[in-house]
């Protein structure tokens, strides 16, 4: 079974007045990965489409959806698929790719449906405008880049899979941070990139840890509770960064106008609010 629903784009403006229920409706993603289904957010910022499927015993095809209105998902859409099982399988342009937890498959515009048979997946999609060719990305051919301290408690590496210096993609750059013992902070100081948006899945926590999701403009700044396997969308406008009760890593992928992981605005500390 496919649950599909469609997020719209807010303002700054108007988010500034949202109570807590009211910014959760917009901006967090809960009630993921439901053994036997596919479930998909369409966001309207950058037409991001996140989701999970579970396959349960029996595979499950994602093919045509309606909120995309096209023959098949990916007719003008690239993805990106992130294994969180052990195992994985995943059939699609007629070849079968088997992943091992943490690894991305990417997948180019207009490969057709694709059949998950067994595992448990993140995955993500991002309009297109041309083909690249589809690839299982390995943890070891990823781009590992160190950043934080151990002082700051934001010690952690940036695990960079679809990502240009990697592979090919249209828009999509994905990948996950994971986060040195006893290092809770991510993505502080804080960044904008109005050219972009981004979502976050929070995973790997244990079932009462919690991570405080940091989002808003600079001036206007609010939190998110998020518990464990949500997703946050983070609007262009929006600083996006957390700090959790406990251990956590976190997948973030990106769509919008530029690929270039560095394209970011930081944020001064004096200037939160
Ligand atoms: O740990 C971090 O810092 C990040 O992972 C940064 C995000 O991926 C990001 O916001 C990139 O724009
Ligand atoms: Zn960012």
């Amino acid at each position: 079974m496919t649950n599909a629903q469609t997020r719209y784009a807010v303002d700054p403006t108007t988010a500034k007045g949202f109570d807590t229920e009211t910014l959760r409706d917009h901006f967090h993603v809960g009630d993921l990965f439901t053994p036997g289904e596919i479930t998909l957010v369409y966001s309207h910022y950058d037409r991001l489409i996140l989701g999970s499927v579970v396959p349960d015993g029996a595979p499950l095809t994602l093919d045509a959806v309606p909120e995309t209105g096209t023959a098949s998902i990916l007719e003008r859409r690239e993805m990106g698929i992130l294994s969180l099982a052990d195992r994985g399988k995943v059939t699609v342009g007629g070849e079968t790719h088997e992943m091992a937890r943490g690894e991305i498959l990417y997948v180019g515009m207009g490969s057709g449906p694709l059949t998950f048979a067994e595992g448990r997946f993140y995955v993500l999609s991002a309009p297109a405008h041309r083909t690249c060719p589809t690839r299982l990305v390995r943890i070891a051919d990823a781009r590992r880049v160190e950043m934080g301290a151990r002082e700051t408690a934001n010690e952690r590496v940036i695990i960079q899979f679809l990502h240009p210096e990697v592979l090919d993609t249209c828009q999509l750059v994905m990948g996950y941070t994971q986060f040195a013992e006893g290092s809770v902070w991510n993505t502080m100081p804080a960044h904008l990139h109005d050219r972009r948006m981004e979502a976050y899945l929070y995973f790997d926590m244990p079932k009462d840890a919690r991570v405080f999701h940091l989002m808003g403009t600079p001036d206007q700044t609010r939190h998110i509770v998020m518990a464990n396997e949500e997703a946050v969308i983070s609007p262009p406008w929006s600083i996006h960064a957390g700090a959790g009760t406990a251990s956590y890593t976190f997948c973030w992928a990106m769509a919008g106008d530029n690929v270039d992981f560095t394209d970011m605005d930081m944020v001064p500390m004096d200037a939160l609010r």
